[in-house]
């Protein structure tokens, strides 16, 4: 079993487990309570800016615990004054530790949009995320069938949020543009060695059509990697363990900010 694999099993029985508590028609109850999801595209998509997207993880797989993170309201609230675009919140609960609860804390912290960064392979998710007040909804091609990729893209699509279509190579991102996504992440990250390879951003975001907006994700340690991703095409940033163990969150977020004015990057602002 993959690690992949291994995460979604888990996920399956948490999902199974939540679904005995709080029916669908429950949550779309919810949901309707919810203000309307603000939109992200063109957020993340300024061509005078880097956006970076600042992510609430206190572990992962790949590295264990990072963080305790206490008070994610308050993480995410230092997070929106350095200049974040957007908040990640992990929400997954045996790898990285993260819930649904903090989901809710930090939507009701800060005033930008809030991607829910989980492992979604079901409807259900997708209508939990929004009766969370989630704007943005992580799906990742690696652990969908194209079938159920595009009908999720339509679901969080359909619920007024915006997708975040993770892929990892050239194959998926064709994958991901064919299902619907507009808002696309390359992660660094091999999901299976969980070794981070910056590289394969370049590689990839050079397949995506102009009218999408490329994040790069995973592997940022300070503003050089950021200059570097957005020398190769990338519109945002989503930046994890290296905010999290910031003694200084709100002027490490400002850091990585910073780097959309850098000289290098003139030719990309109108
Ligand atoms: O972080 C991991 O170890 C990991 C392992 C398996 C699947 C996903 C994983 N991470 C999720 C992410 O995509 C990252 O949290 C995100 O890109 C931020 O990465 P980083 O800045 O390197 O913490």
């Amino acid at each position: 079993m993959t690690v992949l694999e291994d995460i979604v099993a888990g996920v399956r029985e948490d999902v199974a487990t939540r679904q005995a508590q709080t029916s669908l028609d429950d949550l779309k109850a919810l949901a309707q309570q919810q203000p309307s999801a603000r939109s992200c595209h063109d957020r993340l998509k300024d061509p005078a800016a880097i956006a970076v997207i600042a992510e609430v993880k206190r572990a992962s797989p790949s590295k264990g615990p990072l963080a305790p993170i206490p008070d994610p309201a308050a993480l995410a609230q230092q997070y929106e004054a350095g200049g974040a675009s957007v908040i990640s919140v992990l929400t997954e609960e045996r790898r990285f530790l993260g819930s649904l609860a903090d989901l809710d804390a930090v939507r009701g912290a800060v005033d930008v949009p809030v991607l829910r960064k989980d492992f979604i392979v079901s409807p259900y998710q997708v209508w939990e995320a929004r009766a969370h007040g989630a704007d943005l909804v992580l799906l990742i091609v690696a652990a969908l069938e194209q079938t159920v990729l595009t009908s999720l893209v339509e679901r969080v699509h359909s619920l007024g949020m915006s997708a975040l279509v993770e892929v990892h190579d050239v194959e998926e991102a064709h994958r991901a543009i064919d299902a619907g996504g507009r808002i696309i992440g390359v992660n660094a990250r091999n999901l299976h060695t969980l070794e981070v390879d910056r590289d394969t951003f370049a590689g990839v975001a050079e397949a995506l059509p102009d009218w999408a907006c490329r994040v790069a994700e995973s592997g940022v340690r300070g503003p050089r990697d950021v200059l570097e991703y957005a020398q190769a095409g990338a519109d945002a940033v989503l930046v994890g363990e290296t905010l999290v163990r910031s003694a200084d969150p709100r002027a490490a977020v400002a850091d990585l900010v910073a780097v959309g004015a850098h000289p290098a990057l003139r030719a990309r602002r109108p």
